[in-house]
């Protein structure tokens, strides 16, 4: 099973890189998570020429690493405000594309960089495509919180139809998660009726003193492409279209 995980994940990261890494396109973000190692995998094998006049802009410490150790040259966002493409994994897409992502506390500079693109994609296997956010992804939307007010914020969550939201703690260290703003994450699972309206959910999230993201991308995404266990991609774009592509 994990083996064919892994090779749906290397099937649609290829796939988008093969579809919307073009060579024109100078500057590129690089999101986080396990598949994204795959889209730059994909990159690199564009070629030392097309690389050597791209930017590339990290979501987080992991996708800088990955930047770094692809010998690709590391731009900031502050620097270069505009992004040909942005790809990166999600933790659940729905039939419109919304996605929950954040489950590895990425959401924040995540959102930063699918904003600053003209074009972004998404990358994932087969579990994570849905028709209603939640049915797989049961863990809930991560909110990213100062940490000054996560006790109150947990309360209000309980009170706005998520009595389960809890703080993400840390494994291998005592204490919670630290995202790499120096921030706290609440995982708060929200009801289907919620889920059925992510946008929704999003404005009233975004709302709540202290929060600084939420892991809901609503109306973001171009496409998203899906890596099957039978070696097929479905690709799902934001005009409701989907088709089913061969990979090579
Ligand atoms: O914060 C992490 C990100 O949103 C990831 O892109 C998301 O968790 C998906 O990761 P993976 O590719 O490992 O499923």
């Amino acid at each position: 099973m994990s083996q064919q995980i892994e090779a749906a994940k290397k099937l649609a990261a290829f796939t988008a890189v093969d579809n919307h890494v073009k060579p024109t396109d100078k500057f590129i973000g690089i999101g986080s998570g396990s598949t994204v190692p795959y889209v730059v995998d994909r990159i690199l094998q564009q070629g030392e020429e097309v690389n050597k006049d791209r930017i590339f802009l990290p979501t987080g410490f992991q996708s800088r690493q990955l930047i770094v150790n692809g010998g690709l040259r590391l731009g900031d966002v502050s620097q270069y405000t505009h992004i040909d493409v942005t790809i990166d994994g999600a933790d659940e897409v729905d039939s419109n594309l919304n996605c929950i992502k954040g489950g590895g506390a990425c959401q924040l500079q995540e959102k930063v960089l699918a904003e600053a693109a003209n074009t972004f994609i998404v990358v994932a296997d087969f579990r994570k495509k849905s028709s209603i956010l939640g049915t797989s992804w049961k863990q809930g939307v991560p909110i990213e919180v100062a940490p000054g007010a996560y006790a109150p914020m947990l309360e209000r969550l309980k009170k706005m139809g998520s009595p389960n939201a809890a703080l993400r703690m840390a494994k291998m260290k005592a204490g919670p998660v630290v995202t790499d703003n120096g921030n706290f994450v609440i995982d708060a699972p929200f009801s289907e009726e919620d889920y059925k309206n992510p946008k929704e959910l999003l404005v009233k999230l975004k709302m709540l003193t202290g929060v600084v993201e939420v892991g809901l991308f609503c109306d973001m995404a171009k496409a998203a492409y899906f890596g099957n266990e039978d070696g097929s991609v479905s690709v799902r774009w934001s005009d409701g279209k989907t088709e089913e592509v061969q990979a090579h």
